[in-house]
């Protein structure tokens, strides 16, 4: 069983080898030294600044750039303590002149220790150039292959029963009689005493299966003191040296004797001097072996200086001699300081028969314990495994497993790992899971919870309702108060980057939203260093770091398999994937999510186009749960800061193909171009309806909601009374929630009232003013800082100014309220007093295209902006009136071109009017919106309200008001315009 089992492993692995090599040699051919450079996995013409002795008799050279200065830096590049790197002459081809392991890496310098080589001594020059190229290393295949080879033929060793059970020739058992338990810890959680002492009762396996925070590295290290104290000799390991030094930290500070294997460089400094090397360097034998290395280095020293080949050899042979003596005294000390050793930790490769455990005897361990086993392949398993008669493995099969290459091996089942299966076989018998996490907000941890643990999870009182602001120096912003931030893409035209031969995908929109977030943050006093940024993509993993590392040194940017086993109090997830296909790649896998969502502590923001991402089922239910139990943003609430570069790319690929998919969703997924989608959304936000700004998904004030109903009726009736009333300002109470007042402003723009807010934060509060063409200080009267522009400059003039569709709009949209504008008329010609007269203390809230686009505007014979207010760049007024014509007029399903000025009906969820035929979410493509709306409001009503400060601000009535009056303006040039059109023509 076991025999056929290793074989048809073996097959497997060979197969993935296959694929690993293929896949360097083709890009290791066809690619230059220069192209690798590029690719951060080659330096290029480095010298050897400085060589010494060191990491336990290592020759360690550190390498820096090749220049006359001596503080350049090195090009961009992705090596790293414990990577293998090869050494080669600048101009030679072919073998390496040594390899080595890196140790230490800075801006500046690269260190690599050497093994004293075989055939002589690595000499360097220091005026030498070299080059370092990483290493694909086949030791850990070699390693596998002969653990799986052992395997096959494995009879009679301490594992025989153990392997019987692994392979499901016998039962497991349980011990007897078992005495009860005095823990170290006292601390532990019911489940986590259940799975110390179950382990402990189990004869040959136990699993340990810990979710995301829930102590599983505690209950190990409890089990494992348990077991030293019963006198049990355990060798413990786990795929990543990350992994072993953790636990070697843990153990280390029960005063447990240890002792770590591996190569000091890759080992993390503190556990260091546990390492098997420190150990022997502090032992009896140390004076010994640190004269004979004394030696072996001054004979170094005099063969380089060596002048001929004879003495150069004299001094060669003298080395042999002095290394034979120190292997030979070294041997001794290992295998004493190994005895002495209660636990020895390993990686799973680096437990191999060929390093120091070749000195103990066979029978010598009494458990193995293997951490984060879902994480490994089952073959690296097999190297401890066979070393004793019990197992006890822990890990979470339910985060990522392995990275294989081979499509095919993965497949046919290479990537199980031996903890699934073992689990799925025995189950209940085996395993047991803890159930208490102590890391995440109840609301984090009950998405993850339901979805892939059953709902077994429960989050400890101590961190069950933890917020960002909580944490000392960060105060309380709507951001740093709750858990679930989704910022959606949709419909906002941020798709992925297209790039020809690149798996990896980017996407720049997201890139850019995030660094909003993170400034909101930052900026609400939450440390960088406490901020994560994870993407499922490399390509984006680069384009984040690139935006926002020089910013924010110590952001951690990471892709989600590189953050697997790690957490952060704040994590933002780029989920990249935007595109009419429905393409989510990546995502797709489920476990992925899972990490990248269990890594946050107090909140977690997922930025990500809900219509791309929802094609996916799992996705699907992620993004209804964000939107049932956290805010939701679109990310139109950040458009006015983005960058144009954004529409600028999503013009050319995806837009055009995706503009041919016959059932592309809302009119807002498929707009004739990025920047009149932008100019139209901001149009509504300023023109419409205040919800135009928030995510459909968010339910937004949802006029037909009943769970908002109430709330909108009882202002309802309040401003009626207020309306009929002999008063001439209402003012709401600062206690209303942003949701109430964005109640009170939709109901006061319903009823023709004036409303706005003034104050910041929690002082901020509505009020609300009967529209009286004498009341002309108001729109003047709005603070400076809200005089900003709502759009950006950038907007285009000349595409939607000529159309004929604009010369419509005057009569033909319902929306450019025009009883509205007429009062407005009246007004300015008074408010105009007055703004002038302010102007002078009023900094200018010109644009800076307003300047820039002066001249044409002087040109086209316009009358000169005189105020401060009115110098909103015409640009800006073109496409918010094309915008709001064009949404105003026809239906927004693609290609219907039914008029809805009379007979629309507006979508709350995509805030687009829709002909009748149209109109049901159902139709245009917000069915799963106006569901997950619906059983959201059921879940959590009166808790979701959309809304920020930034958005409050832009919504402000008072530049409601300037808009509504530049556009009039434009309006009535149009007109004219329009006329000398005609005159043109007819002459
Ligand atoms: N019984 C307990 N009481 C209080 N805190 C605990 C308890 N068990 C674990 N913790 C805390 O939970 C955190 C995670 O513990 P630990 O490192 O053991 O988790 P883990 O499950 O190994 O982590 P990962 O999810 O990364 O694998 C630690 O801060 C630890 O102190
Ligand atoms: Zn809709
Ligand atoms: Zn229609």
């Amino acid at each position: 069983m076991a025999a056929e089992a290793a074989e048809r492993h073996l097959e497997l692995l060979r197969e993935e080898r296959e694929a690993e090599l293929a896949e360097s040699r083709a890009w290791q051919e066809s690619v230059s030294l220069k192209e690798l450079q590029r690719r951060g996995v080659c330096l290029l013409k480095l010298q050897a600044a400085s060589q010494r002795t060191g990491l336990y008799g290592r020759l360690l050279v550190t390498f820096q750039p090749r220049k006359q200065d001596s503080d350049a830096e090195l090009p961009y590049n992705s090596f790293g303590p414990g990577d293998i790197v090869g050494l080669y002459d600048s101009a030679g081809q072919g073998d390496p002149l040594s390899s080595g392991i890196v140790t230490r890496v800075t801006s500046k310098a690269v260190t690599v220790a050497f093994e004293e080589s075989r055939d002589g001594l690595l000499s360097l020059h220091r005026e030498g150039s070299y080059r370092l190229l990483q290493l694909a290393n086949d030791v850990t295949y070699n390693r596998l292959k002969k653990a799986l080879n052992a395997l096959k033929q494995y009879h009679g060793g301490p594992a025989s029963d153990l392997i019987d059970v692994l392979f499901f020739s016998s039962d497991p058992r349980t011990f007897s009689e078992t005495k009860p338990l005095k823990l170290y810890n006292d601390t532990l959680d019911a489940s986590q005493r259940e799975a110390v002492s179950f382990s402990l009762a189990q004869r040959e396996l136990a699993i340990i299966h810990g979710p995301p925070g829930t102590g599983k590295t505690t209950t190990l290290v409890e089990i494992i003191l348990q077991a030293i104290q019963q006198g049990l000799k355990v060798l413990c390991c786990a795929p990543s040296n990350v992994a072993v030094d953790n636990l070697v930290e843990r153990l280390a500070g029960h005063k447990a004797r240890v002792l770590r294997l591996g190569h000091p460089a890759r080992l993390l400094q503190p556990i260091q001097h546990h390492s098997l090397d420190a150990v022997l360097a502090r032992g009896d034998s140390a004076e010994i072996v640190a004269d004979i290395r004394k030696d072996i280095d001054q004979a170094l020293a005099k063969t380089k200086k060596a002048q001929d080949k004879g003495e150069r050899s004299h001094f060669l042979s003298e080395i042999k001699v002095l290394r034979k003596e120190l292997k030979e005294r070294e041997e001794a000390a290992m295998a004493a300081a190994l005895t002495h050793a209660s636990v020895v930790l390993a990686t799973n490769t680096g437990a191999s028969s060929e390093g120091p455990l070749k000195l103990l005897p066979e029978n010598h361990f009494d458990l193995v314990v293997i951490d984060e086993c879902a994480q490994a392949l089952e073959a690296s398993c097999w190297i401890p495994l066979m070393k004793a008669p019990k197992c006890i493995l822990a890990g979470d099969h339910k985060q990522l497993p392995p990275t294989i290459i081979s499509h095919t091996a993965a497949a046919k089942g290479l990537s199980l790992s031996l903890m699934e299966r073992l689990t799925e076989r025995y189950g209940e018998k085996v395993v047991r899971m803890l159930t208490v996490q102590y890391r995440m907000h109840q609301a984090i941890m009950q998405w993850a919870s339901t979805e892939m643990y059953s709902g077994r999870l429960t989050a400890h009182p101590s961190v069950a309702q933890h917020l960002l602001k909580d944490l000392p120096g960060v105060t309380s912003t709507e951001e740093t108060s709750i858990p679930l931030l989704l910022i959606d893409t949709a419909g906002c035209g941020l798709f992925e980057l297209e790039v020809e031969d690149e798996q990896s995908k980017g996407n720049p929109g997201e890139v850019q939203l995030a660094g909003f977030h993170i400034q909101a943050l930052v900026e609400a006093g939450v440390k960088a260093r406490d901020i994560a940024v994870v993407a499922p993509y490399n390509l984006q993993v680069d384009m984040l770091r690139e935006q926002l590392c020089h910013r924010y040194p110590e952001l951690e940017v990471k892709s989600v398999d590189g953050f697997q086993g790690r957490e952060k109090e704040a994590v933002i997830l780029s989920f990249v994937r935007s595109n009419r296909r429905g393409e989510v790649g990546f995502l797709a896998e489920e476990r992925r999510i899972n990490v990248a969502v269990t890594r946050a502590r107090r909140h977690v923001a997922i930025i990500c186009d809900t219509h791309t991402v929802s094609s996916q089922a799992f996705l699907k239910r992620l993004v209804d749960y964000f939107s049932g139990h956290g805010e939701v943003r679109t990310a139109f609430e950040y458009l006015d800061n983005l960058a144009p570069e954004c529409y600028a790319q999503e013009g050319r690929g995806e837009r055009q193909r995706g503009a041919k998919l016959p059932a592309a969703p809302g009119p807002k997924q498929q707009p004739p171009t990025g920047r009149k989608l932008k100019a139209a959304a901001v149009a509504e936000a300023a023109c419409r309806k205040p919800e135009a700004r928030f995510s459909p998904s968010t339910g937004g004030p949802g006029r037909e909601s009943p769970g908002t109903k109430d709330g909108a009726e009882k202002f309802k009736a309040m401003l009626v009374a207020f309306l009929e009333s002999g008063e001439v300002q209402l003012d709401f109470p600062p206690s209303l929630s942003s949701h109430d007042r964005m109640l009170v402003h939709l109901t006061a723009e319903e009823l023709g009232l004036q409303h706005g807010s003034t104050g910041e934060g929690r002082d901020r509060f509505v009020s609300v003013r009967k529209k009286e063409p004498a009341e002309p200080s108001r729109p003047a009267a709005a603070p400076a800082s809200q005089q900003q522009p709502l759009l950006q400059p950038q907007h285009p003039s000349g595409e939607t100014l000529g159309s004929a569709e604009t010369g419509g709009s005057s009569e033909g949209s319902g929306k450019v309220d025009l009883k509205t504008l007429h009062l407005e008329r009246v007004r300015r010609e008074e408010a105009r007093r007055e703004e002038a007269a302010r102007k002078a203390q009023e900094p200018s809230a010109s644009l800076p295209g307003s300047s820039r686009k002066k001249d044409k505007t002087e040109a086209k014979g316009k009358a000169a902006v005189k105020s401060g207010a009115d110098s909103m760049a015409e640009e800006d007024i073109d496409a918010l009136i094309s915008a709001a014509v064009k949404a105003d007029t026809t239906c927004s399903f693609p290609r219907c071109k039914a008029s809805v000025t009379t007979l629309g009906q507006l979508c709350i969820h995509c805030n687009s009017r829709y002909c009748l035929g149209h109109h049901i979410p159902e139709v245009h493509g917000c069915g799963a919106k106006a569901k997950a709306h619906a059983r959201q409001r059921i879940s959590r009503e009166g808790v979701l309200y959309p809304g920020s400060g930034s958005k409050d601000k832009s919504l402000d009535p008072a530049r409601r008001a300037q808009l509504q009056r530049r556009l009039d303006k434009k309006l009535n040039e149009l007109t004219s315009q329009r006329k000398s059109k005609k005159k043109d023509k007819e002459k």
